[in-house]
């Protein structure tokens, strides 16, 4: 193990879904420049469904790092968060899982879906992050530093843990929380997050933060930010330099009154939305719940924000 190696303490159990195995298809295992440090950007939602701007979060992001910090970006993932959180307008987690996945892999060469805490019962944020670090530093033992800047980056290492080479230095890879400023400005209100997940949260991994056309935008998004000012230097906050504020929310009200999502969402999504006839009824996720449904969303946001789940999983 090389001088490098920087192994967090893994949390010792998580639960997967059966069958459940962590996508790496599109994970660069060795990384271009051996000054960086990688990083991988993780976008938890509801993605019911997913829009041209979830996906170009993860570009917003990925320039900003580029011109703004020492990391490179080596895996973007989708996180669709699970049925149990009950957001109204939320589609069963199949569909959702199916339409990133459709979305990722037609439009992106770097994003892949996670469909962790997707099929199984509801993880909060600072535990998805977990499984990240556990996955990527603990299960795969990080990313592979070329050992001069001759060697090619397009010979990954063979195996899951990537040691084909073991004079190859590893590096601990960065996790990163992807989101919309709508989320941080969340983070100030009483019963969403706990205390305890902030500081792991903003702490230990930090966040990414995509300011959201017309909600908490601007100075409102400044005003959060300072909100969390313990963690300033761990929120990099990223501004839209081309406004649009396309929302899972508008087009699943757009179904439903029967008008077109086409060039709001990527075709194969949309071709899977019409072919199932999705969005188009109050119970089908169609985001009509904003009465009684909404009123329990809320009223379970503070269970939310402090149940814990554990079981047996492992690498
Ligand atoms: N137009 C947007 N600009 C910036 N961030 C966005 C935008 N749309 C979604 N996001 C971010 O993407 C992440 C996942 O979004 P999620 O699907 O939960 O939200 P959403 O699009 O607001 O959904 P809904 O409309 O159903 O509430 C969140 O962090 C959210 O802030
Ligand atoms: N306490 C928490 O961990 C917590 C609180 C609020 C939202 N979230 C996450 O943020 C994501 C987006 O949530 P909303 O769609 O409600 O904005 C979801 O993945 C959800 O799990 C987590």
């Amino acid at each position: 193990m090389s001088s490098e190696t920087v192994i967090s303490p893994p949390r010792p159990h998580f639960s997967n879904p059966p069958d459940y195995q962590f996508p790496i298809h599109r994970l660069a295992r060795v990384l271009r420049n051996p000054d960086k440090q990688p990083i991988v950007l993780v976008a938890c939602g509801s993605f019911s469904p997913i829009t041209y701007l979830h996906l170009r979060m993860f570009e917003m992001a990925r320039d900003y790092i580029r011109q703004h910090t020492d990391f490179e970006v080596v895996g973007g993932y989708l996180s669709p968060v699970s049925d149990q959180y009950k957001k109204p307008g939320l589609l069963n987690a199949q569909h959702r899982v199916n339409m990133c996945n459709l979305a990722a892999q037609q439009t992106s060469q770097w994003l892949m879906v996670d469909p962790w805490e997707a099929f199984q019962s509801y993880q909060r944020t600072a535990v998805v992050l977990d499984h990240f670090e556990h996955e990527v530093n603990t299960c795969l033992g990080g990313i592979a530093v070329p050992l001069s800047p001759s060697s090619s980056p397009s010979s990954p290492p063979s195996s899951r843990s990537g040691q084909q080479n073991p004079a190859t230095q590893r590096r601990h890879a960065r996790i990163m929380l992807l989101a919309g400023s709508d989320l941080i400005a969340t983070m100030s209100e009483p019963g969403v997050w706990s205390a305890r997940d902030l500081d792991h949260i903003l702490g230990r991994y930090g966040a990414l933060i995509v300011e959201r056309a017309g909600v908490g935008a601007g100075a409102d998004t400044d005003g959060a930010v300072d909100a969390l000012a313990r963690w300033r230097h761990n929120i990099h906050l990223i501004h839209q330099l081309v406004q649009n504020d396309v929302s899972s929310t508008k087009v699943r009200l757009f179904l439903r009154r029967g008008l077109s999502v086409r060039y709001l969402l990527p075709e194969p999504v949309v071709d899977y939305i019409e072919e199932r006839g999705l969005y188009t009824d109050e119970g089908s996720g169609s985001g009509a719940a904003v009465g009684a449904g909404q009123a329990e969303w809320e009223k379970g946001k503070e269970k939310r924000s402090s149940s814990s789940s554990s079981g047996l999983g492992g690498c």
